[in-house]
């Protein structure tokens, strides 16, 4: 339960497991004092085990031998070292989604496979801006699944936020449409748009995407302004691949990495820093409402490496 919990005690809880499987497995590495090439080996493929993937194994391999090869090190201090590489390389995607459209609403699809917890993120995503004091409306752009408008529904009405919803199977552009207008008369910052996720059907994805940015493209020439794709982290390296398939359909312009808390697999999210660049938004840790925000690139390494 995270009732009553701040967010770094959620944070830490969230992080535990791979927290653990990192640590566990750099333990292993160190098995002599100094730094030598075998312990960078070890050190190497423990990251990779801990599924930061091997780009970011490899550079953070090279930046300790740089720094510290042929010295004497302890554990904790490899797991410092360790902390200080993911920092560098998370530090500059940490990047909160910032209402700053003029004219407003600010338009941000949320793209994202089936199941991924995209429409639990739209609804948290909607309440931090809430607790910005910004008002924002959701729209159920995802008409492929009618569970899918339900459920958004039952999220707009606990969070007190305006729904644009149609039918079953209407065309998504058009509600799209509606929201922008909707938000446009009633002075709307945010407009956070569910889509559908059928990733198994480029080309219909595809064409969906480019009929809602061309409806959009009308109203203002600036939406979409965010593509947000939405990764669950349970799905390990195979989340990596779905940023390559929607960066390509959908136009990503930024993430946010969810399920962090089931996982020991949370290593992935530095692993898609390091691949992509693009900016994480914010990371979910849990299933309540105030389970998903931005994220302090210093602390969540900390605390991945296990020393925080
Ligand atoms: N543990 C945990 N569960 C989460 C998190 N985010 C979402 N979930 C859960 O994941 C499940 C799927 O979330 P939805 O938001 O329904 O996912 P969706 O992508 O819209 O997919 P559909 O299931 O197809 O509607 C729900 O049970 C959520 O409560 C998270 O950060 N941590």
């Amino acid at each position: 339960m995270s009732e009553g919990k701040s967010w770094s005690e959620r944070l830490f809880g969230g992080f535990r497991k791979t927290s653990e499987r990192l640590t566990e497995n750099l333990s292993q590495a160190v098995t002599t004092a100094k730094l030598d090439d075998a312990t960078l080996d070890d050190v190497e493929d423990a990251l990779i085990l801990s599924d930061l993937g091997p780009s970011a194994a490899a550079r953070i391999r090279e930046r300790l031998r740089e720094k510290r090869f042929g010295l004497e090190i302890t554990e904790r201090e490899l797991k410092e070292a360790v902390a200080e590489e993911i920092a560098a390389i998370l530090r500059p995607v940490a990047r909160p989604l910032e209402i700053t459209a003029f004219p407003r609403p600010q338009v941000i699809l949320v793209i994202g496979v089936n199941g991924s917890g995209k429409t639990t993120t739209i609804a948290k995503l909607a309440h931090l801006f809430q607790e910005d004091d910004y008002g924002v409306m959701l729209a159920a752009g995802d008409t492929f699944r009618a569970a899918a408008i339900g459920q958004l529904q039952t999220w707009a009405d606990r969070i007190g936020a305006p729904l644009i919803r149609g039918p079953e199977g209407g065309d998504p552009a058009s509600i799209v449409f509606d929201g922008v207008k909707a938000a446009t008369e009633q002075g709307i910052d945010a407009l956070v748009v569910d889509t559908a996720g059928r990733l198994q059907n480029k080309r219909e994805l595809m064409d969906e995407l480019a009929k809602i940015r061309k409806v959009l493209g009308r109203l203002n020439p600036e939406a979409p302004h965010d593509v947000v794709l939405v990764l669950d982290a349970t799905n390990g390296q195979n989340a990596l691949s779905q940023i390559d398939v929607f960066k390509e359909v959908a136009g990503v312009t930024g993430l946010i990495m969810t399920k962090l808390d089931g996982t020991a697999r949370g290593g992935v999210l530095v692993a898609a820093a390091e691949q992509y660049g693009l900016p994480i938004h914010a990371i979910g840790v849990g299933e309540k409402i105030e389970d998903l925000r931005p994220f302090d690139p210093d602390l969540v390494a900390r605390v991945i490496a296990g020393v925080a």
